[in-house]
């Protein structure tokens, strides 16, 4: 990692000491672990009390500054002033584990930014549908940066800044691997916006504005390539449980059929599409991230780089 000479760096048992108990007052509820259970029975607890808790306090901390500075924006250029919504960025390898962080994330701010309203989003929606990709000739590039409508992205992150009421962000879909025609997430004025997706720190292919330009807080989750295909296999395996129920699941063929020509088609995925992607596009932007969170085995994380300036 020689490119982070701008970054302290922190082992999880240094991080967590920058959250005081006694000071501090954001208690983990019984019912808040149970949710966030729910979504992931297999995240590590300690990692929510050790990583996120102090990040959550920090992220706080960040937030109460930008609040300040945009009141004293708007006097200074006597303009109205209104609340200016917070945007966190969530980056890093398709299969890395970015929406799980991402809803943990939005759940622990929902509950410690009291009366303050959390909203995430995946930059998934942006994609271009199958049949546009197809058109333009790079289905097999799905998740580059020519692949997503980025203008379409732009417009949506500007819309939320000015505070437009409602702003609608596409949806797509795994089980069908497509975009869902019609189907929108509406965000309305949210104090928070999370948005999660592999090209978050990314210069788009064909417009001269990054999507950075529009988050406050961005995050990289990083981890050993190898390490990362193999969560990429192991969720495909857990697709592949699902998907044998629902004939309209786009890998349905593949989970009645032979499971180990369905694995060769999921690595030569992986091993044509996303790790090159990683390579070629993604990894590069991780040194322009805030954070920079390093996970190891069983998604366990194990060490964090602040930017430090
Ligand atoms: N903290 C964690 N603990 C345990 N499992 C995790 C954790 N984070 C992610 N996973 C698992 O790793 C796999 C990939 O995670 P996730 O779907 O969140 O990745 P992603 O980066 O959002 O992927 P994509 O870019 O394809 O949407 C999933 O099977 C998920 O359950
Ligand atoms: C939708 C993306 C690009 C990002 O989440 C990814 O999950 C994906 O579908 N990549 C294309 C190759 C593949 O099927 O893994």
């Amino acid at each position: 990692m020689d490119d982070l000479i701008n970054y302290y760096s922190f082992t999880k048992s240094e991080w967590k000491h920058f959250y005081d108990e006694n000071e501090r007052n954001l208690p983990l509820t019984p019912s808040e672990l149970k949710h966030i259970k729910a979504f992931n029975d297999q995240i590590s607890i300690e990692d929510v009390a050790d990583i996120y808790k102090p990040l959550v306090h920090m992220i706080r901390l960040q937030k109460n500054n930008f609040d300040k500075w945009q009141t004293t924006k708007a006097r200074f250029l006597h303009k109205r002033v209104r609340t200016v919504p917070f945007i966190i960025g969530i980056s890093g390898s398709v299969a890395v584990g970015k929406s799980t962080t991402a809803r943990v994330l939005e759940e622990l701010l929902s509950n410690y930014f009291t009366g303050e309203h959390v909203k995430l989003i995946t930059t998934d929606g942006f994609l271009y549908s199958n049949a546009e990709l197809r058109k333009r000739g790079i289905y097999d590039k799905k998740g580059f940066p020519e692949s997503y409508d980025m203008r379409q992205l732009i417009t949506f992150l500007n819309e939320v800044k000015a505070g437009v009421p409602v702003t609608k962000s596409p949806v797509y879909s795994h089980q069908s691997y497509d975009i869902i025609p019609n189907r929108f997430e509406l965000v309305d004025r949210p104090d928070v916006l999370i948005v999660e997706g592999i090209n978050t720190l990314q210069l788009p292919s064909n417009e001269q504005i990054y999507i950075s330009d529009f988050t406050d807080f961005s995050i990289y989750m990083d981890a050993d390539e190898k390490l990362i295909e193999k969560w990429y296999l192991d969720r495909f395996g857990r697709l592949m449980d699902t998907a044998f129920q629902d004939p309209d699941n786009y890998y349905y063929d593949y989970a009645i059929g032979d499971r180990q020509e369905a694995f060769k088609m999921a690595r030569r995925v992986w091993d044509t599409i996303d790790l090159p992607n990683l390579k070629a596009n993604i990894l590069p932007t991780r040194s322009r991230a805030d954070m920079i969170m390093h996970k190891t085995e069983h998604h366990i994380i194990d060490r964090l780089y602040l930017r430090k300036y």
